[in-house]
């Protein structure tokens, strides 16, 4: 059999994947990505299972990940079942007491189980952690972008880096994004916000954000126009007219960025192991961002 023939039947594509990978895997070896999980990767059984294995994949290559997860359609379908009004500021929900309560008990009580569980059941011990445990966030209110009063909305103020630190060293840390301040108020926060205060605090490599659209759209009615790439003064710039649930990841970017993070990525998560994709391929699939290009 010819070199060619060989090539042939072993299957030379999957070869290439292979070796396109391995310069990553090695650029990677003992780093920490930090993963903010959310959107509709969350709500597919099948996209669920393929996230685990993937990040299992992760730590089993040398990575460090670390994830921090939302569940905003899950506290809406709570809250709408029980009744209560829904209600977002520019990206941020604004949360009474009793919103707060639903958001602690489908983040820590429900979500943040799942995604353990699901991790643990590919081979990887997962330990689930809510700002509480450990004192692992401090927070303090926040207001909306216009300074409206949005309730119990909180910002972190600090990360308990050597918990995360001791948690890594034989654990997937899975995060849920709510947290108290030094009274004992519950806050409820933003996952993007939480994934780029831990992504900080951590000195991670890279900082992850899957979601339910290819990415930073130039106009978010067109999937087609996608921005691959982005320094963050071009995301400064766009700020002022960003919408929606766009607006938190943007800025999350943009203060990991800001706060030391080599790059933030923005990534379709409806796309099956869109995370391998975006990390072990030349191409990429979604927006990256970064100091510089
Ligand atoms: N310029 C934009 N590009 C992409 N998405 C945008 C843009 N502006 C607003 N959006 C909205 O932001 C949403 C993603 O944010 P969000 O719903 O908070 O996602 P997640 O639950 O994944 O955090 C998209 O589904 C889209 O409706
Ligand atoms: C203050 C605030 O907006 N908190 C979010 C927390 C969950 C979240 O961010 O979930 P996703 O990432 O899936 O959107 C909320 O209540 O929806």
């Amino acid at each position: 059999m010819s070199i060619d023939e060989r090539r042939v039947a072993i299957g030379e594509d999957r070869i290439g994947t292979l070796l396109e990978a391995l310069p990553y895997i090695r650029e990677f070896h003992g780093r920490t990505i930090v993963i903010k999980y959310g959107g509709a990767a969350m709500e597919d059984p099948q996209l669920r299972e393929d996230f685990a294995r993937d990040v299992v994949l992760l730590k089993y290559v040398g990575l460090n990940p670390v994830i921090v997860h939302g569940g905003g359609p899950e506290i809406t379908s709570y809250m709408e079942r029980l009744g209560m009004p829904v209600e977002f500021v520019g990206g941020l929900r604004v949360s009474n007491p009793a919103t707060v309560e639903i958001a602690k008990m489908v983040l820590v009580g429900k979500v943040n189980k799942d995604i353990v569980l699901r991790l643990n059941r590919h081979g990887q011990p997962a330990v689930g952690l809510s700002g509480d445990d450990g004192n692992l966030f401090r927070v303090g209110r926040q207001s909306a972008p216009g300074g409206e009063d949005i309730g119990f909305v909180g910002r972190i103020e600090r990360v308990e880096v050597d918990l995360l630190h001791h948690i890594a060293q034989d654990y997937i840390p899975v995060i849920a994004s709510v947290g108290a301040d030094r009274e004992g108020n519950s806050y409820n926060v933003n996952a993007d916000d939480a994934a780029s205060a831990v992504a900080r605090a951590l000195g991670a490599y890279k900082v992850l954000f899957l979601t339910d659209v290819r990415g930073w759209l130039r106009d978010p009615g067109d999937p087609e126009s996608l921005i691959s790439e982005a320094t963050a003064a071009e995301v400064q710039e766009a700020m002022a007219t960003i919408v929606g649930g766009m607006r938190p990841k943007l800025q999350a970017c943009l203060d990991a960025i800001h706060g030391g993070v080599g790059n933030a990525y923005i990534i379709d998560g409806r796309l099956p192991h869109s995370l391998l994709l975006e990390l072990f391929t030349d191409a990429g699939t979604g927006t990256k961002i970064g100091p510089s290009r």
